[in-house]
């Protein structure tokens, strides 16, 4: 394709309103041509604000548009798989917010459909996209911290979830904190150290929801690394740590999403500065694109986000949770 990538949103809620529509309209290689949500005020709202004017209020509508390319599909994680799988027999590529889908079922249903409709499927792990991590990255490889001997992730909301939230419905958000932010570290996790061998979780009881509200997993990857993930929600003053402690050095964040990065090697210790793009979804989209205009995979595809799926089905059987 050697014209703009014109995309649809599908699900114009929160991220999309915060991220996702400023991340396509700046990116060069995009055009933001249409969007979609069931509720006609908020639609009309986000198609003002952004300049959209095909504004659709089923999603159906959107996925027949003939001039859309790619569809972003920003709705709870229930719809990702019926979402996704509709617009790639229509023909679109597909960007799909986290977690990629329900299951890992789900995710290989949405693979196969998008192989065989030769469309591009990613997933909006961007954190891949964080300088910060792409640093440790360098760190592991180039041996600077010897042997990595384990990493350890903490994460979570302060947000006091209602019941009826999608996000702590299991039919609709698959599960809790694991779900939606301690997914994001598993992607980080499977970057730095490929998927882990070995996966046990054990998990807090909500007093208020179904879906768990802490969730610690336990995982030991090739070479015999070990990593523990603690997320949470409702918790005050939670935290955003990363630490891979290795035979001849260490790294730690206290904000992942910081960028700032304590680097202790046997070149003495020092803190370096890695902010991530003022959009963080604006490395993601840009990758996206080019992978559609050079016909390659994008950076996180459907095999990636289907990798950070599978560990959540393995944490949520062995804690009992599924
Ligand atoms: N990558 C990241 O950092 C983030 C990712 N996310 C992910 O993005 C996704 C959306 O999250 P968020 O924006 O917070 O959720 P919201 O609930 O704010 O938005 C979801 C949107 O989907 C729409 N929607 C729901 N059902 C349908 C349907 N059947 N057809 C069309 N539209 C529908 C809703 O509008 P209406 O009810 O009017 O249809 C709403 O606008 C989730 O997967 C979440 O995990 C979220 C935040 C950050
Ligand atoms: O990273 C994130 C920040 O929090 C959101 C919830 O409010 C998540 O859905 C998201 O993935």
């Amino acid at each position: 394709m050697n014209r703009p990538v014109r995309w649809g949103i599908l699900g114009c809620g929160d991220i999309a309103t915060k991220r996702v529509a400023d991340a396509i309209l700046r990116d060069t290689q995009s055009e933001l041509v249409a969007a979609c949500r069931r509720d006609s005020a908020g639609l009309a709202q986000f198609g003002n604000h952004f300049g959209v004017s095909r504004l659709y209020s089923t999603a159906d509508e959107l996925i027949a548009d003939g001039d859309i390319d790619a569809i972003y599909v920003a709705t709870p994680v229930y719809l990702h798989c019926p979402h996704t799988i509709a617009s790639a027999n229509a023909g679109k590529h597909v960007l799909v917010e986290k977690p990629m889908a329900m299951s890992a079922n789900e995710c290989q249903q949405m693979i196969d459909v998008c192989r065989s409709y030769g469309v591009t499927l990613g997933v909006a792990y961007y954190r891949r996209f964080y300088p910060v991590v792409s640093r440790i990255a360098e760190l592991l490889t180039t041996g600077a911290l010897g042997r990595p001997l384990s990493i350890l992730a903490t994460t979570g909301l302060e947000t006091r979830f209602d019941r009826d939230n999608w996000r702590v419905v299991l039919s609709q958000g698959g599960g809790g904190p694991l779900m939606d932010i301690g997914s994001h570290r598993l992607d980080v996790f499977n970057m730095l150290l490929g998927a882990p061998l070995e996966v046990q979780a054990a998990v807090t009881a909500s007093e208020d929801y179904e879906a768990e509200q802490a969730a610690t997993l336990l995982m030991r990857f090739a070479g015999g690394t070990t990593g523990v993930l603690q997320c949470y929600f409702g918790a005050a003053n939670v935290s955003d740590r990363l630490e891979l402690i290795g035979t001849e050095g260490r790294v730690l964040t206290e904000s992942l999403n910081d960028g700032n990065l304590q680097v202790i090697t046997a070149a003495g210790s020092q803190i370096e500065q890695h902010p991530p793009h003022y959009n963080l979804h604006a490395p993601l989209i840009a990758d996206f694109t080019t992978a559609i205009q050079e016909g390659r995979e994008p950076k996180i595809s459907g095999v990636e986000g289907m990798t950070t799926t599978q560990i959540i089905d393995t944490a949520y059987e062995s804690s009992g949770l599924r």
